[in-house]
């Protein structure tokens, strides 16, 4: 997630030099505001017509209102985590089977202070109480939550069949009635979302999840923006929150009126369906750079080429979707989706029993932990919970220059915006780039971040663990230090010692070779 603003992370380099004893302070800031939150909204607010004011499902804007998703006493033992579903940049999301039930949820763990230092309290609580309200099959639901001393839990509906991005990079490419049908399910939701007055403001493949059988859920409701008369409900202090007015969003798939800084519209969203259903016919995004400062400059200069294999109408609706103006997008037109659903494209969905319809079906990964098996998923319960230590210690080993932060903002892709890499960084020493890669061996491969610093460092981290994994050795000589691409999602280090693979499924070899070299050759 792209988040720009200035303030904040000023904010946050002060609060990185605290004491432990302000630290202390800070979890506890943490720990109330969502304690805080809950009680306010419970006392404030009074289960009213909780059962009889949704007859087609849309919430309602009540005066009176308590959460349908509970605040539980439970614990992380109560649970048999199994593997890691990914990692955010704020959360773990983790398979967990609760013991007595033996109900299967994705948890989403929070460490208390590292939300409190990279202040994140103002998305987590948005997306607790908009996940709360919201009720539609596209949707990702949220069923409880509780917390301990370190972490927050959120127990999700899970979402077996991992990520609409693993499937694009599987497969390569989707037919174009695949992509149709992941579409349509997409349109069916956002439609809904809209409906109720939100905009989302992070559609892209990542952010789509898959049920086991193969339905599209939308996840990740960190970003949305609630639109005046919408009818969901906010506490005060949300509603006016200063995230709402920030920059937010993925660079590829960021409308050109955002980098202008236009109020958000749902037209923001059209626009990064119409970057969606592009990237899954083709297997990458429309507007795609070097750099992010490169990718906005094709977005604003609506630099767009369609592959010879795009049909007339995924050309024509792509075309639509990305229209300069959000007002003329369809789906954001006087006839609201009407105009969507009735494309050519989608000739012959039957929108009404889209979720009866089977799925196309799913490209597995070969590689994958079974999902129960903890030992493999890199995962042990050291990870989280009261007493048994924690999983994200941002503040250790913390650089303290506040430049550095700074210039880390300003240069490094959207990863670097997570603190949990600094530990790896020495005083004034800046990322340039960091991807999550797989490092590929002969028989098996690894999740690694890849970290290149304008040291110039290059370290290879274990994310999940957030141990050092290896250090490259650097040298401005191409003989000691050689980037080799073997296509757009595959790269090799070479060094006289050892030829390391690794795969980037953001297909972002040209990139590191680009940034390796760049510092080789300044
Ligand atoms: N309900 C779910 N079921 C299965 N996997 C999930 C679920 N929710 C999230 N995930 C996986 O966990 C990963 C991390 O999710 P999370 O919501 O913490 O962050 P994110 O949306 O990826 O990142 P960011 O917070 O940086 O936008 C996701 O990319 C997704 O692959």
């Amino acid at each position: 997630m792209l988040v720009l603003l200035g303030g904040n992370h000023t904010n946050y380099i002060s609060d990185n030099t605290t004491s432990t004893e302000q630290r202390g302070g800070e979890e506890e800031e943490a720990d109330s505001s969502l304690t805080s939150m809950e009680k306010d909204f419970d006392s404030k607010l009074h289960l009213q017509n909780n059962n009889n004011n949704n007859n087609n499902k849309i919430p309602v804007r009540a005066k009176s209102f308590a959460f349908r998703a509970p605040q539980e006493n439970f614990t992380i033992n109560d649970f048999q985590l199994g593997k890691i579903y990914g990692v955010g940049s704020y959360s773990k999301v983790v398979r967990a089977k609760k013991k007595d039930t033996g109900k299967v949820y994705a948890l989403k763990i929070m460490d208390k202070k590292f939300i409190t230092k990279e202040n994140k309290t103002s998305y987590v609580k948005l997306e607790r109480v908009v996940l709360d309200q919201l009720d539609h099959p596209g949707i990702v639901r949220l069923f409880f939550t509780f917390q301990d001393t370190f972490s927050l839990y959120m127990a999700l509906e899970s979402c077996e069949g991992g990520e609409l991005f693993d499937q694009i990079t599987r497969k390569g490419r989707l037919s174009e009635d695949e992509a149709r049908f992941y579409a349509a399910e997409v349109i069916d939701a956002l439609e809904y979302i809209h409906r109720v007055g939100l905009i989302h403001r992070d559609i892209k493949p990542e952010n789509l999840l898959l049920t086991a059988e193969g339905h599209i859920k939308i996840a990740d409701f960190g970003s949305i923006k609630p639109m005046k008369d919408s009818r969901i409900t906010f506490l005060p202090s949300l509603a006016s929150d200063e995230k709402a007015c920030t920059f937010v969003g993925t660079a590829a798939y960021v409308p050109p009126e955002v980098l202008n800084s236009s109020p958000p519209t749902f037209g923001n969203d059209l626009w990064a369906l119409g970057c969606t259903l592009y990237q899954m016919l083709s297997g990458s995004s429309p507007f795609k750079d070097a750099s992010e400062w490169l990718i906005f400059q094709k977005i604003i200069a609506r630099d767009l080429r369609f592959p010879d294999y795009f049909s007339e109408a995924a050309r024509d609706l792509i075309d639509k979707l990305l229209d300069t103006d959000p007002s003329k997008r369809p789906g954001a037109g006087p006839d609201g989706y009407a105009a969507l659903k009735k494309h050519p494209f989608f000739e012959h969905i039957d929108w009404d029993r889209l979720r009866m319809i089977s799925p196309p079906k799913l490209a597995l990964d070969p590689n994958a932990p079974e999902a129960d098996d903890v030992q493999n998923s890199g995962w042990n319960l050291s990870h989280v919970g009261d007493g048994l230590g924690r999983y994200t210690d941002a503040s250790s080993g913390a650089t303290s220059s506040s430049d550095c932060y700074a210039h880390v903002t300003r240069l490094a892709s959207i990863d670097s915006f997570d603190s949990r890499w600094q530990k790896f960084l020495d005083p004034g020493e800046a990322i340039v780039m960091i991807s999550t890669l797989k490092k590929v061996n002969k028989l098996s491969s690894k999740k690694v971040q890849l970290i290149l610093t304008d040291k110039p460092k290059l370290i290879c981290i274990d994310p999940a663990k957030l141990m050092l994994k290896g250090n490259i050795i650097w040298s401005d000589n191409p003989n000691d230090l050689n980037i080799q691409v073997v296509n757009s999602s595959h790269f090799k280090l070479c060094t006289p010692k050892k030829v390391r693979t690794f795969e980037d499924a953001k297909q972002r070899a040209w990139q590191w070779k680009k940034a390796i070299e760049g510092l080789q050759n300044p």
